[in-house]
C-alpha cells in the first residue's frame, strides 16, 4: 500500500533515489572507501572523528539504506570493509553521542538488516569503549568523551542531547544480547535530567556531568535539546517503557504550554527561558524541524503538522532550508545548509501518522531540491549558501547523508519489501533498529 497510496505513482521518484544513492557509493568505494567523509567535490578523503583516525563512517551509516534498496552487492562490499578493517582500540578522545548515534547505530543497524554477527560483535565492542564514560559519572550523567583505548573520560561541560540520546542503541543492545547494563545506564541519564526539570516543566539545555547542576537557562527543541526528547518517546515506542512516556508526556505538555507560538498561521517553538517563559530568541535551527515529526509519531498530530507547515513556507521561500530561519521574518541569519535531513525526516513520520500525501510531495521536493543544489563530480556536498545562484558547495558530505534523507526518500516512494512498515523504527541517525524483513 505505501507506494500505491492515494496518490500518484512514486515508482519512477523512488528509482531516481535508488540511482543517485548507487552512484554515490560507487564514488565514494572507488576515491575514499574506508574515510569517514569522502570530499565530494576534489574526491578526496576525510576524517570525522578524530583526525588521522577515521573509522570507515560512511560505510557504517550506508549499509542499512543498501540493503533497504535491496542494493545486496554493495551491501557486501560495505560489510567486507567493516569486518575487514575496523577496530576501535584507538588512543584517542571520541565523542560519546557522536560515536553512539553513528557508530554503535550504524553496526546495530547493519547486523538487523543482515543479521551478520561479526557486526553485532563490533557494536558491543565500541559501546563497551564508550561504558566509561557512564560509569565513571558520579551524577549518571556520561562524560562527552572517551578515549575508546584507555577508558579516560574527559570533558562534563555537557548538555541534555549528549547525556540522553543513547536509550535506542543501548536497548537494542541490551535486547539482543541479554545484557541489561546498556539500557540501565542510558535510562538512568535520562531520570536525572528530567528529575530536574523547572517549575514550569521546562529544562534548559546545559548541564554539568560531574555536578548535576545546570549550565544556562534557555530551553530548546533544537540543539542541543532535540533528540533527548525524541529519544523519552523512544523508550516508550521501542522497549515499551511506561515510566519514559509519563516523562515525554510531562515535558511534551510543558513545551506545548510555554514554548510554542503561533505566527502567520504557523506553529513555531522559540527558545524561552526555562525558569520563566520568556521567549529569549526566535531562530529556529533546521535541525528543529525533525520535532513536527516526532510531535506527529507521539499523538499531537495536528501540532505537528502545523510545524511542518511553517518549515514548507520556508521550503518554498528558500529552495533548501537555511541552517537557522527567523520565522518572522523569513530572513536565514545563517544561510548555510550541511545536507540536513531533518524535514524529511519529519515528512516520513508524518506520512506514516497521517497516510497525508502532502508530506510525500513536500519531501519530492526536498530531494529534487537536494539533487539540484548539492550534486557535484563525486557526490553530495554540503552548501555554505543556499540564497547564492547557484548555491555555494562545501567539499565535504556528512555521513548522515548516507543514513538518513536518502534513506527517509527510499521508505516515502518505494514500499520496498524488506521494510515492515507497522514495525518501522528509526533512530535519530535513521538507523533502522526494527522493521527490517529479511525474506
Ligand atoms: O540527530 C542528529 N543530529 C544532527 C545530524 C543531522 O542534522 C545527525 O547526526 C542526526 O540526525
Ligand atoms: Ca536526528
Amino acid at each position: 500500500a505505501a507506494a500505491e497510496g492515494d496518490g500518484r505513482n512514486w515508482k519512477p521518484v523512488a528509482e531516481d533515489v535508488r540511482r543517485e544513492f548507487l552512484w554515490a557509493w560507487r564514488q565514494y568505494v572507488e576515491h575514499a572507501l574506508g574515510a569517514d567523509h569522502i570530499k565530494p567535490i576534489s574526491g578526496g578523503r576525510e576524517d570525522f572523528f578524530v583526525p588521522g583516525h577515521s573509522v570507515g563512517l560512511s560505510a557504517v551509516e550506508a549499509v542499512d539504506t543498501l540493503w533497504l534498496m535491496e542494493a545486496d552487492e554493495e551491501v557486501g562490499q560495505a560489510v567486507d570493509w567493516i569486518t575487514g578493517n575496523l577496530d576501535f582500540d584507538i588512543d584517542a578522545p571520541f565523542q560519546v553521542f557522536e560515536t553512539n548515534i553513528r557508530m554503535v547505530g550504524g553496526l546495530a543497524a547493519a547486523y538487523h538488516c543482515t543479521g551478520d554477527r561479526r557486526l553485532l560483535e563490533l557494536a558491543v565492542d565500541v559501546a563497551d569503549r564508550l561504558m566509561p564514560a557512564f560509569t565513571e559519572s558520579p551524577t549518571g550523567l556520561p562524560y562527552r568523551y572517551v578515549n575508546l583505548a584507555t577508558g579516560a573520560v574527559s570533558r562534563p561541560d555537557t548538555n541534555i542531547v549528549e547525556v540522553g540520546t543513547y536509550v535506542a542503541e543501548f536497548g537494542v543492545l541490551s535486547e539482543w544480547t541479554g545484557d541489561r547494563r546498556y539500557f540501565d545506564v542510558a535510562k538512568e541519564a535520562m531520570r536525572v535530567v528530567h528529575d530536574k526539570r523547572t517549575p514550569l516543566g521546562l529544562l534548559p539545555h546545559d548541564i554539568d556531568a560531574e555536578t548535576g547542576r545546570w549550565r544556562n537557562r534557555i530551553a530548546t527543541v533544537g540543539p542541543p535539546g532535540d533528540s533527548y526528547y525524541e529519544y523519552l518517546w523512544d523508550g516508550y515506542a521501542l522497549f515499551g517503557d511506561e515510566e519514559m512516556r509519563q516523562w515525554y508526556d510531562t515535558l511534551t505538555d510543558a513545551i506545548l504550554a510555554h514554548q510554542a507560538e503561533e505566527h502567520d498561521g504557523h506553529l513555531w517553538f522559540p527558545q524561552v527561558d526555562a525558569h520563566t517563559g520568556a521567549v529569549a530568541d526566535r531562530g529556529q535551527s533546521v535541525l528543529a524541524s525533525f520535532y513536527a515529526g516526532l510531535l506527529g509519531e507521539s499523538g499531537r498530530v495536528e501540532q505537528g503538522r502545523a510545524y511542518h507547515d511553517g518549515w514548507n513556507a520556508a521550503q518554498d521561500r528558500f529552495g533548501v532550508l537555511p541552517s537557522t530561519l527567523d520565522y518572522r521574518t523569513m530572513s536565514a541569519p545563517d544561510p548555510s545548509n550541511a545536507l540536513r535531513p531533518e524535514f524529511a525526516d519529519s515528512a516520513l513520520a508524518l506520512w506514516l501518522a497521517t497516510g497525508d500525501e502532502i508530506f510525500r510531495e513536500r519531501a519530492h521536493t526536498h530531494f529534487r531540491n537536494m539533487v539540484a543544489s548539492s550534486k557535484t563530480r563525486h557526490g553530495f556536498a554540503s552548501l555554505t549558501d543556499v540564497t547564492a545562484k547557484p548555491p555555494a558547495q562545501e567539499d565535504t558530505c556528512p555521513g548522515y547523508w548516507w543514513s538518513e534523507q536518502m534513506k527517509y526518500y527510499w521508505l516515502l516512494f518505494s514500499g520496498t519489501p524488506r521494510a515492515d512498515y507497522r514495525e518501522l523504527y528509526l533512530s535519530t541517525e535513521a538507523n533502522l533498529l526494527r522493521g527490517a524483513r529479511r525474506s
